[in-house]
Protein backbone atom coordinates (compact mmCIF):
# COMPACT_ATOMS: atom_id res chain seq x y z
CA UNK A 1 0.00 0.00 0.00
CA UNK A 2 2.77 2.30 1.31
CA UNK A 3 4.56 1.69 -2.09
CA UNK A 4 1.63 1.80 -4.28
CA UNK A 5 0.91 5.60 -2.74
CA UNK A 6 4.60 6.62 -3.20
CA UNK A 7 4.24 5.19 -6.79
CA UNK A 8 0.62 7.01 -7.55
CA UNK A 9 2.34 10.26 -6.05
CA UNK A 10 5.55 10.00 -7.98
CA UNK A 11 3.48 10.37 -11.01
CA UNK A 12 1.48 12.80 -10.12
CA UNK A 13 4.06 14.95 -8.50
CA UNK A 14 5.75 14.80 -12.33
CA UNK A 15 2.15 15.80 -13.65
CA UNK A 16 1.67 18.65 -10.83
CA UNK A 17 5.48 20.05 -11.57
CA UNK A 18 3.68 20.52 -15.27
CA UNK A 19 0.37 21.78 -14.50
CA UNK A 20 1.31 23.70 -11.03
CA UNK A 21 3.10 27.18 -10.42
CA UNK A 22 4.48 28.16 -7.35
CA UNK A 23 2.15 31.21 -7.16
CA UNK A 24 3.14 33.20 -4.01
CA UNK A 25 5.67 32.10 -1.30
CA UNK A 26 6.30 33.88 2.57
CA UNK A 27 8.43 31.51 3.64
CA UNK A 28 6.74 28.14 3.30
CA UNK A 29 3.34 30.35 4.41
CA UNK A 30 1.48 29.88 1.41
CA UNK A 31 1.64 28.11 -2.09
CA UNK A 32 -0.74 27.44 -4.60
CA UNK A 33 -1.24 25.37 -7.66
CA UNK A 34 -3.56 26.78 -10.19
CA UNK A 35 -6.88 25.68 -8.42
CA UNK A 36 -5.72 25.31 -4.86
CA UNK A 37 -4.73 27.68 -2.45
CA UNK A 38 -2.80 27.01 0.79
CA UNK A 39 -2.27 29.12 3.61
CA UNK A 40 -0.50 27.95 6.73
CA UNK A 41 -1.47 29.99 10.20
CA UNK A 42 0.69 29.82 13.29
CA UNK A 43 4.83 31.03 14.13
CA UNK A 44 7.19 28.99 12.51
CA UNK A 45 8.94 26.66 14.28
CA UNK A 46 5.43 26.07 16.23
CA UNK A 47 2.87 23.88 15.27
CA UNK A 48 1.01 24.99 12.48
CA UNK A 49 -2.26 24.92 10.84
CA UNK A 50 -2.95 25.00 6.88
CA UNK A 51 -6.06 26.02 5.20
CA UNK A 52 -6.40 24.62 1.61
CA UNK A 53 -8.52 26.55 -0.18
CA UNK A 54 -10.75 25.45 -3.47
CA UNK A 55 -10.55 27.48 -6.12
CA UNK A 56 -11.76 25.68 -9.65
CA UNK A 57 -14.43 28.16 -11.04
CA UNK A 58 -17.45 28.12 -11.66
CA UNK A 59 -18.21 25.25 -8.96
CA UNK A 60 -15.22 23.66 -7.37
CA UNK A 61 -15.83 20.05 -10.18
CA UNK A 62 -13.35 17.66 -8.87
CA UNK A 63 -11.56 17.39 -12.13
CA UNK A 64 -8.33 15.89 -12.83
CA UNK A 65 -6.47 18.62 -12.98
CA UNK A 66 -8.10 19.93 -9.30
CA UNK A 67 -7.58 15.95 -8.15
CA UNK A 68 -4.01 16.16 -9.22
CA UNK A 69 -3.31 19.45 -7.37
CA UNK A 70 -5.63 18.70 -4.59
CA UNK A 71 -3.14 15.04 -3.75
CA UNK A 72 0.32 17.57 -4.50
CA UNK A 73 -0.49 20.16 -2.43
CA UNK A 74 -1.86 17.52 0.51
CA UNK A 75 1.34 15.57 0.02
CA UNK A 76 3.36 18.67 1.02
CA UNK A 77 1.60 18.90 3.66
CA UNK A 78 1.62 15.80 4.88
CA UNK A 79 5.68 16.07 4.42
CA UNK A 80 5.88 19.12 6.61
CA UNK A 81 6.25 17.81 10.33
CA UNK A 82 5.06 21.24 11.29
CA UNK A 83 1.76 20.86 10.17
CA UNK A 84 -0.57 18.52 12.51
CA UNK A 85 -4.13 20.17 11.10
CA UNK A 86 -5.78 20.59 7.86
CA UNK A 87 -9.07 22.69 6.94
CA UNK A 88 -10.56 21.86 3.75
CA UNK A 89 -12.70 24.86 2.15
CA UNK A 90 -13.93 26.87 -0.79
CA UNK A 91 -12.21 29.92 -1.70
CA UNK A 92 -15.45 32.25 -1.95
CA UNK A 93 -16.81 31.70 -5.38
CA UNK A 94 -19.48 34.39 -4.40
CA UNK A 95 -20.13 38.10 -4.61
CA UNK A 96 -19.86 39.96 -1.07
CA UNK A 97 -17.75 40.98 1.46
CA UNK A 98 -15.49 38.16 1.03
CA UNK A 99 -12.38 37.28 -0.98
CA UNK A 100 -12.49 37.13 -4.74
CA UNK A 101 -10.09 35.68 -6.19
CA UNK A 102 -9.60 33.69 -9.54
CA UNK A 103 -12.87 34.67 -11.42
CA UNK A 104 -12.17 36.75 -14.12
CA UNK A 105 -15.62 39.08 -14.40
CA UNK A 106 -17.33 36.83 -16.69
CA UNK A 107 -17.18 33.93 -13.92
CA UNK A 108 -18.58 36.53 -11.81
CA UNK A 109 -21.53 37.49 -13.73
CA UNK A 110 -22.34 33.70 -13.81
CA UNK A 111 -21.90 33.41 -10.47
CA UNK A 112 -24.76 35.34 -9.93
CA UNK A 113 -28.42 35.95 -10.88
CA UNK A 114 -30.35 38.80 -11.85
CA UNK A 115 -33.74 39.45 -10.31
CA UNK A 116 -36.80 40.91 -11.84
CA UNK A 117 -35.33 44.71 -12.06
CA UNK A 118 -32.63 43.34 -13.43
CA UNK A 119 -30.08 43.86 -10.80
CA UNK A 120 -27.52 41.53 -10.05
CA UNK A 121 -27.87 39.07 -7.32
CA UNK A 122 -25.56 36.79 -5.26
CA UNK A 123 -26.24 33.13 -5.72
CA UNK A 124 -25.31 30.82 -3.32
CA UNK A 125 -21.75 29.92 -2.12
CA UNK A 126 -20.21 26.64 -3.23
CA UNK A 127 -18.06 24.42 -1.67
CA UNK A 128 -17.70 21.81 -4.38
CA UNK A 129 -19.95 20.75 -6.85
CA UNK A 130 -19.00 17.52 -6.58
CA UNK A 131 -17.03 14.64 -9.44
CA UNK A 132 -16.87 16.83 -12.63
CA UNK A 133 -19.68 15.58 -15.02
CA UNK A 134 -17.25 16.34 -18.22
CA UNK A 135 -14.79 13.95 -17.02
CA UNK A 136 -17.39 11.38 -16.78
CA UNK A 137 -19.41 12.08 -20.14
CA UNK A 138 -18.88 11.73 -23.67
CA UNK A 139 -14.91 10.37 -22.90
CA UNK A 140 -13.61 6.95 -24.00
CA UNK A 141 -13.45 3.76 -20.97
CA UNK A 142 -9.54 4.84 -20.74
CA UNK A 143 -10.46 8.16 -19.68
CA UNK A 144 -12.81 7.11 -17.28
CA UNK A 145 -10.26 4.59 -15.91
CA UNK A 146 -7.96 7.30 -15.64
CA UNK A 147 -10.33 9.88 -13.66
CA UNK A 148 -11.60 7.18 -11.23
CA UNK A 149 -8.32 5.78 -10.39
CA UNK A 150 -7.85 9.75 -9.53
CA UNK A 151 -10.33 9.90 -7.15
CA UNK A 152 -9.67 7.04 -5.35
CA UNK A 153 -6.70 8.41 -4.67
CA UNK A 154 -7.63 11.40 -3.80
CA UNK A 155 -10.47 9.55 -0.94
CA UNK A 156 -7.74 7.10 0.00
CA UNK A 157 -5.14 9.86 0.88
CA UNK A 158 -8.10 12.05 2.70
CA UNK A 159 -9.32 8.90 4.67
CA UNK A 160 -6.17 7.56 5.99
CA UNK A 161 -4.10 11.35 6.33
CA UNK A 162 -2.16 11.26 9.56
CA UNK A 163 -3.07 15.11 9.80
CA UNK A 164 -6.44 16.04 11.59
CA UNK A 165 -8.43 16.91 9.01
CA UNK A 166 -11.51 19.43 9.26
CA UNK A 167 -14.10 20.83 6.92
CA UNK A 168 -15.30 24.55 6.89
CA UNK A 169 -18.67 24.00 4.81
CA UNK A 170 -19.03 27.27 3.20
CA UNK A 171 -21.32 26.28 -0.14
CA UNK A 172 -23.32 23.75 -1.41
CA UNK A 173 -21.74 20.12 -1.05
CA UNK A 174 -23.63 17.66 -3.12
CA UNK A 175 -22.16 14.32 -4.03
CA UNK A 176 -18.13 14.57 -4.55
CA UNK A 177 -18.71 17.00 -2.13
CA UNK A 178 -19.75 15.27 0.72
CA UNK A 179 -16.84 13.45 -0.16
CA UNK A 180 -14.29 15.91 0.86
CA UNK A 181 -16.14 16.67 3.82
CA UNK A 182 -17.23 13.13 5.26
CA UNK A 183 -13.35 12.27 4.74
CA UNK A 184 -12.38 14.87 7.37
CA UNK A 185 -12.36 14.44 11.23
CA UNK A 186 -14.54 17.16 11.95
CA UNK A 187 -17.53 19.27 9.64
CA UNK A 188 -18.29 22.44 10.42
CA UNK A 189 -21.24 24.23 8.24
CA UNK A 190 -22.39 27.29 7.77
CA UNK A 191 -26.36 27.76 8.68
CA UNK A 192 -27.34 29.02 5.35
CA UNK A 193 -30.48 26.79 3.98
CA UNK A 194 -29.66 27.42 0.30
CA UNK A 195 -26.41 24.97 1.35
CA UNK A 196 -27.30 21.41 1.32
CA UNK A 197 -24.74 18.51 1.61
CA UNK A 198 -25.71 14.66 0.92
CA UNK A 199 -24.59 12.08 -1.66
CA UNK A 200 -27.51 12.71 -4.31
CA UNK A 201 -25.98 10.58 -7.09
CA UNK A 202 -29.29 8.44 -7.39
CA UNK A 203 -30.50 11.09 -8.79
CA UNK A 204 -28.32 11.11 -11.36
CA UNK A 205 -29.20 8.01 -12.51
CA UNK A 206 -25.43 6.73 -11.10
CA UNK A 207 -24.40 4.77 -7.85
CA UNK A 208 -21.79 6.12 -5.10
CA UNK A 209 -18.89 3.96 -5.50
CA UNK A 210 -19.20 0.49 -2.14
CA UNK A 211 -16.44 2.41 -0.24
CA UNK A 212 -18.07 5.87 -0.32
CA UNK A 213 -21.17 4.03 0.68
CA UNK A 214 -19.05 2.57 3.94
CA UNK A 215 -17.63 6.37 4.42
CA UNK A 216 -21.08 7.39 4.61
CA UNK A 217 -22.98 4.66 7.03
CA UNK A 218 -19.85 5.24 9.42
CA UNK A 219 -20.76 8.74 9.42
CA UNK A 220 -24.59 8.43 9.97
CA UNK A 221 -25.30 4.63 10.50
CA UNK A 222 -26.50 2.28 8.23
CA UNK A 223 -30.08 2.99 8.46
CA UNK A 224 -29.60 6.57 7.77
CA UNK A 225 -27.33 5.97 4.88
CA UNK A 226 -29.55 3.10 2.94
CA UNK A 227 -32.26 5.99 2.84
CA UNK A 228 -30.14 9.02 2.38
CA UNK A 229 -28.30 6.93 -0.41
CA UNK A 230 -31.75 5.53 -2.31
CA UNK A 231 -32.99 8.93 -1.92
CA UNK A 232 -29.92 11.04 -2.61
CA UNK A 233 -30.77 13.81 0.07
CA UNK A 234 -29.34 16.71 -0.34
CA UNK A 235 -29.54 17.58 3.70
CA UNK A 236 -29.97 21.43 4.34
CA UNK A 237 -27.41 22.53 7.58
CA UNK A 238 -30.29 21.66 9.80
CA UNK A 239 -30.90 18.54 8.87
CA UNK A 240 -27.32 17.56 8.37
CA UNK A 241 -26.51 18.40 11.58
CA UNK A 242 -29.42 16.21 13.04
CA UNK A 243 -28.48 12.98 10.60
CA UNK A 244 -24.82 13.41 11.77
CA UNK A 245 -23.49 14.30 8.01
CA UNK A 246 -21.69 17.57 9.89
CA UNK A 247 -20.49 17.60 13.50
CA UNK A 248 -21.78 21.58 13.84
CA UNK A 249 -23.65 24.41 12.24
CA UNK A 250 -22.37 28.07 13.03
CA UNK A 251 -23.54 31.22 11.28
CA UNK A 252 -21.54 32.10 8.23
CA UNK A 253 -19.29 34.67 9.30
CA UNK A 254 -18.28 32.16 11.91
CA UNK A 255 -17.43 29.70 10.08
CA UNK A 256 -13.52 30.03 9.95
CA UNK A 257 -13.50 31.05 13.55
CA UNK A 258 -14.91 27.95 14.80
CA UNK A 259 -12.82 25.70 13.16
CA UNK A 260 -9.92 26.60 14.00
CA UNK A 261 -11.13 27.02 17.96
CA UNK A 262 -12.20 23.19 17.31
CA UNK A 263 -8.71 22.85 15.35
CA UNK A 264 -6.99 23.75 18.55
CA UNK A 265 -8.75 21.47 20.87
CA UNK A 266 -8.02 18.36 18.51
CA UNK A 267 -4.31 19.60 18.24
CA UNK A 268 -4.22 19.30 22.16
CA UNK A 269 -4.36 15.43 21.81
CA UNK A 270 -1.11 13.72 21.45
CA UNK A 271 -0.46 13.18 17.67
CA UNK A 272 0.19 8.89 17.88
CA UNK A 273 -2.63 8.25 19.93
CA UNK A 274 -5.05 10.01 18.05
CA UNK A 275 -3.13 8.92 14.60
CA UNK A 276 -3.19 5.38 16.14
CA UNK A 277 -7.00 5.44 16.85
CA UNK A 278 -7.71 6.92 13.65
CA UNK A 279 -5.70 4.37 11.81
CA UNK A 280 -7.56 1.57 13.92
CA UNK A 281 -11.32 3.10 13.35
CA UNK A 282 -10.65 3.54 9.49
CA UNK A 283 -8.15 0.86 8.11
CA UNK A 284 -10.50 -2.19 7.28
CA UNK A 285 -12.97 0.08 5.36
CA UNK A 286 -9.91 1.54 3.30
CA UNK A 287 -8.55 -1.82 2.88
CA UNK A 288 -11.62 -2.95 1.12
CA UNK A 289 -10.75 -0.42 -1.35
CA UNK A 290 -7.18 -0.67 -1.62
CA UNK A 291 -7.17 -4.78 -1.98
CA UNK A 292 -9.90 -4.31 -5.42
CA UNK A 293 -8.91 -0.76 -6.37
CA UNK A 294 -8.13 -2.31 -10.16
CA UNK A 295 -11.46 -3.95 -10.21
CA UNK A 296 -13.28 -0.89 -8.88
CA UNK A 297 -11.74 1.39 -11.63
CA UNK A 298 -12.96 -1.96 -14.48
CA UNK A 299 -16.21 -1.42 -13.02
CA UNK A 300 -16.46 2.44 -12.63
CA UNK A 301 -15.25 2.39 -16.47
CA UNK A 302 -17.89 0.03 -17.94
CA UNK A 303 -20.55 1.06 -15.32
CA UNK A 304 -20.17 4.95 -16.44
CA UNK A 305 -19.66 3.90 -20.37
CA UNK A 306 -23.01 2.28 -20.30
CA UNK A 307 -25.58 4.14 -23.25
CA UNK A 308 -28.36 4.26 -20.87
CA UNK A 309 -25.82 5.75 -17.77
CA UNK A 310 -24.74 8.14 -20.56
CA UNK A 311 -28.51 9.05 -21.33
CA UNK A 312 -28.76 9.70 -17.41
CA UNK A 313 -25.80 12.05 -17.48
CA UNK A 314 -26.60 14.07 -20.38
CA UNK A 315 -30.39 14.64 -19.20
CA UNK A 316 -28.65 15.57 -15.91
CA UNK A 317 -26.54 17.59 -17.41
CA UNK A 318 -29.35 19.75 -19.73
CA UNK A 319 -30.94 19.81 -16.33
CA UNK A 320 -28.49 21.75 -15.25
CA UNK A 321 -28.27 23.97 -18.48
CA UNK A 322 -31.98 24.85 -18.60
CA UNK A 323 -32.59 25.28 -14.99
CA UNK A 324 -31.39 29.11 -15.21
CA UNK A 325 -34.08 30.23 -17.62
C1 LIG B 1 -19.63 2.43 -9.58
C2 LIG B 1 -19.65 3.90 -9.28
C3 LIG B 1 -20.30 4.62 -10.37
C4 LIG B 1 -20.51 5.93 -10.40
C5 LIG B 1 -20.15 6.84 -9.30
C6 LIG B 1 -20.07 8.28 -9.76
C7 LIG B 1 -20.01 9.19 -8.58
C8 LIG B 1 -20.29 10.48 -8.70
C9 LIG B 1 -20.26 11.41 -7.59
C10 LIG B 1 -20.45 12.85 -8.02
O1 LIG B 1 -19.88 13.71 -7.41
S1 LIG B 1 -21.44 13.18 -9.37
C11 LIG B 1 -21.61 14.96 -9.39
C12 LIG B 1 -22.76 15.34 -8.55
N1 LIG B 1 -22.88 16.77 -8.49
C13 LIG B 1 -24.03 17.39 -8.61
O2 LIG B 1 -25.08 16.81 -8.77
C14 LIG B 1 -23.99 18.87 -8.56
C15 LIG B 1 -24.58 19.48 -9.77
N2 LIG B 1 -24.53 20.92 -9.69
C16 LIG B 1 -25.43 21.66 -9.00
O3 LIG B 1 -26.32 21.18 -8.36
C17 LIG B 1 -25.25 23.12 -9.09
O4 LIG B 1 -24.43 23.41 -10.18
C18 LIG B 1 -24.66 23.78 -7.82
C19 LIG B 1 -25.68 23.73 -6.68
C20 LIG B 1 -23.36 23.10 -7.39
C21 LIG B 1 -24.35 25.26 -8.15
O5 LIG B 1 -25.51 25.86 -8.64
P1 LIG B 1 -25.39 27.26 -9.37
O6 LIG B 1 -24.60 28.18 -8.57
O7 LIG B 1 -26.77 27.66 -9.74
O8 LIG B 1 -24.50 26.95 -10.69
P2 LIG B 1 -24.96 26.24 -12.04
O9 LIG B 1 -25.84 25.08 -11.75
O10 LIG B 1 -25.49 27.27 -12.96
O11 LIG B 1 -23.59 25.65 -12.58
C22 LIG B 1 -22.61 26.51 -13.18
C23 LIG B 1 -21.91 25.74 -14.27
O12 LIG B 1 -21.24 24.63 -13.67
C24 LIG B 1 -21.66 23.41 -14.28
N3 LIG B 1 -21.62 22.34 -13.27
C25 LIG B 1 -22.32 22.25 -12.15
N4 LIG B 1 -22.00 21.15 -11.46
C26 LIG B 1 -21.06 20.52 -12.19
C27 LIG B 1 -20.32 19.32 -12.02
N5 LIG B 1 -20.49 18.53 -10.94
N6 LIG B 1 -19.47 18.96 -12.96
C28 LIG B 1 -19.27 19.73 -14.06
N7 LIG B 1 -19.93 20.90 -14.29
C29 LIG B 1 -20.81 21.27 -13.36
C30 LIG B 1 -23.07 23.71 -14.75
O13 LIG B 1 -23.46 22.80 -15.75
C31 LIG B 1 -22.91 25.12 -15.26
O14 LIG B 1 -22.27 25.06 -16.51
P3 LIG B 1 -22.67 26.09 -17.66
O15 LIG B 1 -21.73 25.79 -18.78
O16 LIG B 1 -24.11 25.83 -18.02
O17 LIG B 1 -22.48 27.47 -17.08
Amino acid sequence: MAMALRAASRVLLRAGSRLGRREAVDGARRFANKRVLVETEGAAGATRIAVMKFRNPPVNSLSLDFLTEFVISLEKLENDKSIRGVILTSDSLKRGNQTKVAATEKTEEKRATRDHGGRLQERPGIFSAGLDLLEMYGRNPAHYAEYWKAVQELWLRLYLSSLTLMSAINGASPAGGCLLAITCDYRIMADNPKYTIGLNESLLGIVAPFWLKDNYVNTIGHRAAERALQLGTLFPPAEALKVGVVDEVVPEDQVHSKTLSVMAKWLAIPDHSRQLTKTMMRKATADNLIKQREADIQNFASFISRDSIQKSLHMYLEKLKHKKG
